[in-house]
């Protein structure tokens, strides 16, 4: 993908439209979008558009767009996974069996079950709600904290329960799963500060964006025992770089930037892709929770 950078920037001036995957931070900056003086529209073929400074957009007038909702139930179907492999500390037993070992004892006296255990969600749209539908059969206690409730009736079903002060939720939680965008508001927000105020040896799932986190604070807290496990997919920078200490850290579950790209999610996200390019170069608007800018304005979870 770095390859493209070069050509990009040849291009940046006669360009129309560019389709991005959401990528590395800062990519299409305040800078290139000056120089982009012919851009219209900014799409991301998925969800997620912090890679692209949204105020230079609405400045310039050029319209940014997502495949809303296209790879949500994949996100949430992979922090659910993440959840279950770190309470049950799956991986050292995993690797246990890839070096010919056998001790079960190694393994279970971390291992707990997820049932009756009470899991946060920080950011409560599409993916918060898909995973609370999911964890509603673990039997969990279920909170999230957001900006807006998700009204009464998908309370009563999931049982989830509204918390207006992230300060409040964090130190009740025995999982807290990150499903806020990045933006001016979410940058750094677990901080050490927050880290601390959080249950000791409570694990973290976040497959929203590396920068909402303390990059530092979070291989502190796991050293120290504060949390006792840390998932998701999601590195600042990306591609992370070969000493990033999250590979390095004990009790992680990590991988590349994956969740959301699974065989379903590309099927879902490139016909999104086609379809908004038709509509683009027909002349027609997009669905309208796939605006990100619009006529100048930042969609609400940007804001
Ligand atoms: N790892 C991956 O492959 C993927 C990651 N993502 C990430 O997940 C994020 C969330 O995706 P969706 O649930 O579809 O977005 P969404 O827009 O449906 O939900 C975001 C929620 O966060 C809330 N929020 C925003 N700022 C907040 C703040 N400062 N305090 C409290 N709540 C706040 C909003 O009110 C909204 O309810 C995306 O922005 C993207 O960064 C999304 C898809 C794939």
């Amino acid at each position: 993908m770095l390859l493209i950078l070069p050509e990009l920037e040849k291009h940046i001036p006669d360009m129309h439209v560019l389709v991005t995957t959401p990528f590395h931070p800062a990519y299409m900056s305040e800078e290139r979008i000056k120089k982009a003086k012919n851009l219209k529209l900014l799409l991301t073929a998925g969800v997620g558009s912090d890679h692209i400074d949204l105020k230079a957009a609405a400045a310039a007038g050029v319209t940014v767009a997502e495949i809303t909702a296209s790879n949500v139930v994949s996100v949430a179907e992979d922090e659910l996974m993440r959840i279950l492999i770190l309470l049950r500390n799956f991986l050292p037993g995993y690797h246990q069996i890839c070096n010919g070992e056998w001790d079960v004892a190694a393994q279970s006296y971390r291992a707990y079950d997820l049932e009756g255990k009470t899991v946060g969600t920080v950011g409560c749209g599409r993916i918060g709600r898909e995973l609370l539908k999911r964890l509603k059969a673990f039997n969990c206690n279920l909170l999230y904290y957001d900006k807006f409730s998700i009204g009464e009736e998908f309370e009563k079903e999931t049982g989830a329960k509204w918390e207006e002060n992230l300060e409040e939720m964090l130190p009740k939680c025995d999982v807290v799963v990150i499903n806020v965008p990045l933006t001016e508001r979410t940058k750094g927000m677990m901080n050490e500060d927050r880290l601390k105020k959080m249950k000791k040896g409570a694990v973290i799932v976040n497959n929203a964006r590396g920068g909402i986190m303390d990059r530092d604070a979070v291989v502190k807290a796991i050293e120290n025992g504060q949390l006792s496990g840390y998932g998701g997919d999601v590195w600042y920078p990306q591609p992370a770089p070969k000493d990033h200490p999250w590979r390095s850290m004990p009790y992680h579950a990590m991988t590349p930037h994956v969740s959301g790209t699974t065989l379903d999610a590309q099927v879902r996200y490139s016909a999104g892709v086609k379809d908004v390019l038709d509509k683009f170069f027909r002349g027609e608007s997009f669905p309208e929770e796939y605006y990100i800018v619009k006529e100048g304005k930042l969609a609400s979870q940007y804001l």
